[in-house]
């Protein structure tokens, strides 16, 4: 029994509920499901650690994340093989980006946060200087899709900036914050610093509306992110949301095209379309139109299939496979269900698909999937193909293929979406600000955008005297 993790102790409490592996389907651990008391034993156990813990330097609490880095090191294979129970990435993802960014994310916010000045302004005589205080107690509600990578993005820069945390994982994903729990205890972290607990929504409502949480950080569908606003508005408790993407890519006649096909390739399958970065909608220049959506095709045969995270969720992107059909798409690959011939068939497979011939207004071409699956379709020029690209009510990442630097820069910056990829997918600087417009989410994190809403400022105003003329 996965158990939660308060005041740096496990706390066996509330019922049991299952995890399944998407490979096969079974069940892989029972995990206790946080209920009211739960709830409010993690927030106290925060609540009491959160003052001796902001009250250290912040070079001491740098030291801690570089210690909390090493004990990830020390249970790297034990991390690896929990991420992959739970959600069936293949190793070598799991061995190169999803754990080794657990690493890189306390590494970086450590740096930053110990380099960081405090800001100060001198005018006329007016000496003008802000200092940083946390907020207290942070409630880091954490998706299924990169679980370690994205509890370890909230927690690092989190901590750093002095709060005590209480982290609900996804109900479908536990596994990596257990063994993180673990890892806090081993390294000696204050109890009640970082707390864990685990259930489903329901779990993280009550998690989000208890009165002792100063803010909450969150990852997730834009569904889920308007309903946690609206829990925590009489509050009025800051939020930060990453939330849906419905991404474009646009690829240029003058682009490399090997390079392009290979790039969007990834930008469409990597995690079985799981990640809120992937592109779902792309315009191809109408000369080469043809030839790429042909070798996207090939790739998409090519592609090994991943499991979608749960039974739920391959329903629900079989039903844009089949809405899609309904809409009068033409497939040009995939659009089933992969069949194995082993244990996998009990699993939560889709086959990576491509389609086009769909309208911009058709509701496959507008809502997130979520899956390994695109739309293709042409443009002529570089106006039509800004308007198309922003003509999404979601913003969060866009992706240009193109030879010509002008064009880079000049279509880059009319884009509407917190980043854009040019000649690449997916390349991350930790201290870039991170996050999207619109149904995409509020603020941003990474770097010091992170530090910034994990803490608050207070400006302090000196009036200087002014020696005798
Ligand atoms: N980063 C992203 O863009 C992600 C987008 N999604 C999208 O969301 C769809 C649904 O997936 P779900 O797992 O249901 O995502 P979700 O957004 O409902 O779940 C994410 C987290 O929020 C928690 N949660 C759910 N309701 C809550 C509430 N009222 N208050 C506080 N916490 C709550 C969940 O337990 C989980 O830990 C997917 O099909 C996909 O389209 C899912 C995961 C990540
Ligand atoms: O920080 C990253 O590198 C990736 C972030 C991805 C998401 O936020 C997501 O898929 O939800």
């Amino acid at each position: 029994m996965l158990t939660h993790f308060i005041g740096g102790e496990p706390v066996v409490a509330g019922k049991a509920f299952p995890v399944h592996n998407p490979v096969t389907g079974t069940v892989i651990r029972q995990v206790c499901e946080a209920d009211p008391e739960v709830v409010d034993r993690a927030v106290r156990a925060a609540r009491e650690a959160a003052p001796g813990w902001a009250a250290l330097p912040v070079a001491e609490r740098a030291g801690w994340m570089r210690r909390l880095a090493e004990g990830i090191e020390d249970r790297f294979d034990a991390l690896v093989a929990a991420e992959i129970a739970d959600t069936g990435k293949p190793l070598d993802q799991t061995r190169t980006l999803d754990i080794p960014r657990g690493i890189a994310n306390f590494r970086a916010f450590a740096e930053i946060a110990a380099q960081r000045p405090d800001d100060a302004f001198h005018l006329s005589g007016v000496l003008s200087y802000t200092v940083r205080r946390p907020l207290g107690v942070v409630a880091a509600i954490v998706p299924w899709n990169l679980p370690f990578l994205l509890m370890t993005w909230k927690l690092a820069p989190a901590l750093v900036a002095g709060n005590a945390v209480v982290v609900k994982p996804s109900e479908h994903t536990p596994g990596t914050a257990a063994v993180f729990g673990e890892i806090c205890a081993a390294v000696g972290l204050p109890p009640g610093v970082v707390n864990i607990i685990y259930g489903y929504g329901s779990a993280g409502r009550l998690l989000v509306e208890h009165p002792g949480v100063d803010a909450v950080t969150f990852t997730g569908s834009t569904g889920t992110g308007s309903a946690i606003m609206r829990a925590v508005a009489d509050r009025v408790k800051p939020v930060s949301f990453e939330l849906g993407g419905k991404n474009a890519g646009l690829v240029f006649a003058d682009c490399d095209l090997d390079r392009a096909v290979e790039g969007t390739a990834k930008s469409v399958f990597t995690n079985g379309g799981q990640v809120c970065l992937c592109t779902e909608r792309l315009y191809v220049q109408r000369p080469i139109f043809e030839e790429f959506c042909a070798r996207l095709a090939v790739r998409a045969l090519e592609v090994a299939p991943q499991p979608m995270i749960s039974a739920e969720h391959r329903d629900k992107v079989l039903s844009y496979y089949a809405l899609a059909r309904s809409e009068g798409a033409k497939m040009l690959a995939g659009g089933g269900v992969p069949v194995f011939g082993d244990h996998r068939d009990s699993g939560y497979f889709v086959e990576p698909t491509v389609v086009t011939g769909l309208s911009e207004w058709s509701r496959f071409n507008r809502e997130e999937i979520f899956g390994p699956v695109c739309h293709v379709a042409p443009f002529d020029t570089e106006a039509e193909a800004i308007d198309l690209a922003n003509g999404s009510e979601y913003g969060l990442a866009a992706t240009l293929w193109t030879g010509s630097l002008d064009r880079a820069h000049r279509v880059a910056q009319r884009l509407e979406a917190g980043l854009v990829w040019v000649n690449t997918w997916y390349l991350r600087d930790l201290r870039t600000p991170f996050g999207g417009v619109r149904l995409s989410g509020i603020g941003r994190e990474g770097g010091v955008q992170s530090l910034d809403f994990y803490s608050e400022p207070t400006t302090i105003t000196i009036k200087l005297e002014q020696p005798d003329a």
